[in-house]
């Protein structure tokens, strides 16, 4: 509804309003910006030349007794179309290299924006649908910033001059075309809304389809588990049914429009040479005047077409415009104070939650944690145990500064963590996630992911220390075999050892460790709790326990229920108290005992 108000209250210029964000990136380019601008005015001034160079030809030159007048014309002709031709390569090339500098610099532009924002954002957003607007959503752009607005500023101009120099050469037969005018742009002008808007349905329809083929290409493995291929499948289909339906209704309505269109500006052309005609017999004008008038009209009607064509696509270049806009103008929700407490480069690791209570930006339910306190002495080995959704997660997250708390205060070293720069905190933590990301690089690209100044000695260092140098060694290429999508797959303790290696090369005074629940076969497991323990050694260390061992080895034990902190102690006191620990190791970790 309010779309169609702006449009109707004259809200062209709005509309366009988004792309008014390409003028930075378009001001940092002010030579190639000038040099376009020049080739643009030189071309349409060859082109608006020719006419008045053919006028003279018909009425001067066949008529001129000696052969040098001819020659003459024809010379300045040519001097013409030569103009024509280097202004209109110029403009090409430089329009075009715009085009494609602006969309290389937004791009890159938006994908660091993207990577600086906060984890609530990506909460909230759809993956596949943040890489379309960064593919897709530049790449229209990239037609509108270069070729289709020089196609529009060119046929702007063309249209313009022409209908001036039409209105010099004939003011009688420019008054009839501007009578036809109306006739055939108002049917164009009212059938391109209506388009328009069917055309937003559709592509609409499809950006949500392609959002959802990303997550079910992300997740085949899901997919084809649960034999939901079909029901996939026919999803994406009927999106793209959807579109193939209306561009089938739009196609058919441009086809009968085109014919339309066609006989109208030649019947009205007509017209115009039949009056045109009648005013050369009785000697009104020149032969000469209604062949330049005819040239011009066909140029302004020519420029009028080719705008009413880029028209739709820059308007949809705007609605990408728009839609980059929207990324940019997110603002990381956690930012750096503008004067950062400074940290030591190594931190002792005293670790403080005092009064927390945390609700998620986008929780559904309450509250995620309520009324948390506790301290971490530096070095302490603290394991945090509950059942599922107690809150285990989100206190990393509050630790990494993920998310600021919605009451109490989080503390390093006694400083509030909000009073920190975030990166100089996460540079004190090394994480080992419950699921590591392997990336599609190599293996010791991989490692490098959290140190990419480590040496190859450090590496190796680390390798050994998180007992995979064993499993290295069996790789083709040892530390550049590639791993991920392109390359190999790791078993699940292979990929635990990765990770802990990792961590160990980021050499961080506190580790934040979330101990995998899938477990392994003996031989793996027991390189995994060798090489935690050497990771762990030395460090200040909260763990996400659930495994016997872990917790055994641990100086305190906090149990979490709901988000509270309801126990804490070493194992032998839990057990005694038999409250929440004690049911929960009873049911844990019946089998890691036995
Ligand atoms: N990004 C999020 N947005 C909204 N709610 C969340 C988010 N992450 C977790 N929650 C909610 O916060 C509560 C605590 O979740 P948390 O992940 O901390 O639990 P957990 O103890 O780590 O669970 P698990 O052992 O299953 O991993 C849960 O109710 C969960 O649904």
């Amino acid at each position: 509804m309010a779309n169609e108000d702006t449009e109707r209250t004259g809200g062209r210029a709005a509309k366009l309003r988004p792309l008014a964000m390409l003028v930075p990136y378009l001001l940092r380019r002010k030579a190639m910006l000038a040099a376009a601008g020049v080739a643009l005015l030189l071309a349409a001034g060859a082109t608006l030349a020719i006419p008045l160079a053919v006028r003279r030809m018909i009425d001067h030159g066949f008529s001129a007794s000696d052969a040098a007048t001819i020659d003459s014309y024809f010379l300045a002709l040519c001097g013409v179309v030569a103009v024509l031709a280097a202004a209109s390569s110029a403009r090409y090339y430089f329009v075009t290299m715009i085009g494609e500098r602006v969309v290389a610099d937004l791009r890159a532009e938006v994908f660091s924006h993207l990577t600086r924002l906060g984890i609530d954002f990506f909460d909230a957003a759809r993956s596949g649908e943040l890489v379309s607007r960064l593919s897709a959503d530049t790449t229209q752009l990239k037609a509108a910033a270069g070729s289709n607005v020089s196609i529009a500023l060119r046929n702007l101009l063309l249209f313009v001059g022409a209908i001036g120099l039409m209105v010099a050469t004939s003011p009688w037969l420019s008054l009839l075309v501007v009578a036809a005018l109306p006739v055939v742009v108002l049917p164009l002008v009212a059938f391109g809304r209506r388009v328009r808007g069917r055309a937003r349905a559709a592509q609409d329809a499809l950006a949500e389809a392609t959002a959802f083929a990303t997550e079910a290409i992300g997740a085949v493995r899901i997919v084809k588990a649960f034999t939901a291929e079909n029901r996939v499948a026919a999803r994406f289909r009927d999106a793209a049914e959807l579109a193939y339906r209306t561009a089938r209704s739009t196609t058919a309505a441009r086809a009968l429009l085109t014919g339309f269109g066609i006989f109208v500006v030649f019947a009205s052309m007509i017209i115009v040479l039949w009056s045109g005609a009648q005013d050369v017999l009785s000697g009104r004008m020149s032969p000469g005047t209604l062949g330049q008038f005819l040239f011009y009209a066909v140029l302004a009607a020519g420029a009028l077409g080719e705008l009413s064509q880029v028209w739709g696509e820059i308007a949809n270049a705007a609605g990408s415009a728009e839609r980059l806009s929207e990324i940019l103008r997110e603002t990381p929700s956690v930012r750096a104070p503008a004067q950062p407490v400074a940290l030591p480069t190594r931190v002792r690791g005293a670790i403080a939650f005092e009064e927390v209570s945390f609700r998620y930006p986008e929780g559904e339910r309450g509250a995620a944690l309520t009324d948390i306190s506790f301290q971490v002495a530096p070095g302490e080995r603290v394991a945090i145990i509950g059942p599922s959704g107690a809150g285990k997660s989100t206190l990393f997250n509050l630790l990494l500064r993920f998310y600021d708390p919605s009451a109490g205060r989080v503390t390093l070293e006694g400083v509030d963590l909000r009073r920190l720069d975030p990166a100089a905190l996460r540079d004190q933590i090394a994480i080992v996630p419950q699921d590591t990301t392997v990336f599609a690089a190599t293996l010791a690209e991989n490692l490098r992911f959290g140190r990419p100044d480590a040496d190859d000695a450090a590496l190796a260092r680390a390798a050994r220390a998180a007992h995979a140098d064993e499993f290295i060694a069996g790789l083709p290429q040892g530390f550049d075999t590639l791993l991920g999508e392109r390359g190999i797959a790791l078993s699940g303790g292979q990929r635990q050892r990765v990770a802990i290696a990792r961590a160990l090369l980021r050499e961080a005074p506190i580790l934040l460790l979330d101990e995998a629940t899938s477990a392994l076969d003996s031989e793996s497991e027991v390189a995994v709790q060798a090489a935690l323990d050497t990771l762990m050694r030395g460090r200040t260390t909260l763990v996400i326990a659930h495994r016997l061992a872990t917790i055994l080895k641990a100086d305190r034990i906090l149990v979490l229920d709901d988000g509270r902190l309801v126990e804490e102690g070493t194992h032998e006191t839990l057990i005694l108290k038999n409250g929440l620990y004690a049911r929960l190791a009873r049911l844990q970790f019946r089998a890691d005992a036995a």
